[in-house]
């Protein structure tokens, strides 16, 4: 598979720089889709657009399987860009629109007739190609966007929020399409993302930017289980961090002992957790914690939400202060509940 890499890229606006000595590699693990995910305004839109070549570099190097781009123009590198709005040409049909860069690049009216039904299926918006762009609803003017992006076979796909748009359902049902849909294209592709879940269905592949440079990059259930740093673990929805001790394959906490082989080999020593509400399980216990059997960490239910997937709790203990947790069996505000850790859920920082 092809490579895209970046080497010591930095791109300032005036006396600000935005991408600061940043290095990265798209396509070295075979992983078609790589999601781009960081929080507002910290590079990822300057990132995509450096590697388009609409943003000159202060420093270092855009590669194409080794081949230097900073020679290339825009048009001349073969790669497909969408944006957060697809930015159609509206005066124009959906099959005009999709055959733009064929024109361009000469192909002949049988084989762009060819070409705009194949892409229209792909998009799975088959025979809509006399339609005006004008007429299309915001979920099928994005699939059109992406047709007319990989209509003239580029090497690498670039989407810049491309659901960013759309309300939260169809959302989700497009970041699954889109998946399947640059896959059978088997176009690598990188899509830059502010959201964590979105990065999950979309990618296999996820790079995690803050202020300018790459911080991480994995797996999304990598991400989740070994979270670089504090930061990372707390992009990623980490709500509270705990510390714990690895001893001979154990993870030693307060809130009782996990099983640390899970996490892949960790060094003896100590360590911290990476909690989410999803990775403390909070259940009723009789108003007795000093009963001789009583369970190592308690605490008293401060606040309760009624969530699809079941009670969410926010819970105040001694050991962390106000955590949240998920809810075994039936509680309420002030009740005391006893808390244990849900190994599946749980992240170990920065080992
Ligand atoms: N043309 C420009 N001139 C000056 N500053 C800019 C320009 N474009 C972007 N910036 C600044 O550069 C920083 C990074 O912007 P960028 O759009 O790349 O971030 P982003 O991660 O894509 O953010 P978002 O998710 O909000 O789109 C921001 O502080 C932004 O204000």
């Amino acid at each position: 598979m092809s490579v895209l890499q970046l080497r010591d890229v930095t791109v300032r606006y005036g006396a600000t720089t935005v991408l600061d000595g940043l290095d990265w590699a798209v396509g070295a693990q075979d992983s078609p889709v790589t999601a781009l995910l960081g929080p507002s305004g910290c590079g990822k839109s300057t990132l995509l657009r450096a590697i388009a070549g609409l943003e000159p570099l202060a420093r270092g190097a855009v590669t194409w399987d080794g081949q230097d781009l900073a020679a290339v123009p825009v048009h001349r590198r073969d790669f497909g860009v969408v944006f957060q709005d697809g930015q159609l040409f509206s005066g124009r049909t959906v099959g005009a629109n999709v055959a733009y860069g064929l024109r361009r690049r000469r192909w002949t009216r049988p084989q762009i007739a060819a070409r705009i039904e194949e892409m229209l299926e792909l998009v799975q918006l088959p025979g809509i190609a006399a339609r005006r762009v004008t007429e299309l609803s915001g979920g099928q003017a994005q699939r059109v966007a992406l047709a007319r992006a990989l209509a003239p076979r580029p090497r690498l796909l670039l989407l810049d929020e491309p659901l960013a748009a759309l309300d939260a359902r169809l959302r989700e049902d497009l970041a699954f399409a889109i998946g399947d849909i640059v896959r059978a294209a088997a176009t690598p592709t990188v899509v830059v993302t502010h959201d964590r879940a979105e990065a999950a269905l979309l990618a296999d592949e996820v790079s995690v930017m803050r202020a300018g440079v790459i911080v991480q990059t994995g797996a999304p259930a990598h991400l989740w289980r070994r979270p670089a740093d504090d930061w990372v673990a707390d992009f990623l929805g980490a709500t509270s961090q705990l510390d714990a001790q690895v001893v001979g394959g154990r993870l030693v906490t307060v809130f009782g002992e996990l099983d640390a082989t899970a996490f892949g080999a960790l060094p003896d020593g100590r360590c911290r957790l990476a909690l989410r509400p999803e990775s403390v399980l909070a259940a009723p216990v009789p108003a007795e914690p000093d009963a001789p059997d009583a369970p190592a960490a308690v605490g008293v239910v401060t606040h309760v939400a009624a969530l699809p997937s079941g009670l969410r709790l926010r819970v105040r203990t001694d050991v962390l202060g106000e955590i949240d947790a998920l809810a075994e069996g039936p509680v309420r505000i002030g009740d005391a509940v006893a808390l244990t850790l849900d190994p599946a859920h749980v992240g170990v920082i920065g080992l």
